[in-house]
């Protein structure tokens, strides 16, 4: 099982994923500078967060039109699993792997700090580890958070249980208030509708390790390592 770990000019987050899937969980993974253009030999992908391009004309868009995306794009339609974290989001909905948009967050700030999630869904190769309802503890860390799609989209993605994460308050409500940046419906993180391509904004490689301050989101990389060895 080996997992490629995308770097684009501006990424910052790929040593972080790195140190994750290889010392934390025990996974083969690599990083691959984009100027490749195959992925072959790779049982899935991680599109890290960072700053790709400067977050010029729209974070993510750059990215979004190079030609590794065109591999990425494949092993997204061999069924394996593909992973976007926060700029990784954005260039997964830039790259129309994923339904919607980020955009600038509702009060224009970058916004650095633990938000409280619900686990939608348990059923995707990234939460089964998790239970339905659980809710966990994961940093954001973005400017261009807002989530956003028309209304038929929104519908959609409920009615076909592709919302895998909301922001929420202590209780567990998707309130106002707990919603860091205005996203539409408190949505944090969604998956296509095949379920093998995730977004989400909250950074689960910053919370892999207690001493962090939560190692919650090891369970989404388990999960996705999971996935891969009983498929591929
Ligand atoms: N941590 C990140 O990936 C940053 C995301 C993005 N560049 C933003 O600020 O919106």
């Amino acid at each position: 099982m080996k997992i490629a770990i995308i770097q684009f000019g501006g990424t910052n987050c790929d040593l972080d994923v790195l140190h994750v899937l290889k010392d934390v969980i025990g996974a083969d993974a690599e990083t691959v500078w984009y100027k490749e253009e195959s992925l072959s030999g790779f049982d899935g992908v991680v599109v890290p967060g960072g700053f790709s391009y400067g977050d010029y004309l729209r974070a993510g868009a750059i990215a979004a039109r190079t030609p590794i995306m065109d591999s990425v794009k494949k092993i997204a339609a061999e069924g394996k699993p593909v992973l976007g974290i926060c700029n990784g989001f954005q260039i997964l909905t830039e790259a129309r792997l994923l339904e919607g948009a980020l955009t600038t967050n509702e009060y224009p700030k970058f916004r650095c700090h633990w938000t409280s999630l619900r686990v939608e869904t348990a059923s995707t190769p990234f939460t089964s580890r998790f239970r339905k309802g659980e809710v966990i503890k994961l940093p954001i860390a973005h400017m261009e958070g807002k989530f956003y799609a028309e209304e038929p989209t929104l519908a959609e993605l409920d009615e076909n249980d592709q919302v895998v994460f909301r922001y929420v308050d202590e209780k567990g409500r998707p309130t106002d208030k707990a919603n860091p940046n205005g996203s539409l419906e408190n949505i944090a993180g969604i998956v296509n509708s095949s379920r093998n391509v995730l977004g989400l904004m909250p950074h689960p490689e910053r919370a892999s390790e207690s001493i962090l301050g939560s190692d919650q989101g090891r369970k989404v990389f388990e999960s996705m390592a999971d996935y891969i060895t009983e498929n591929f």
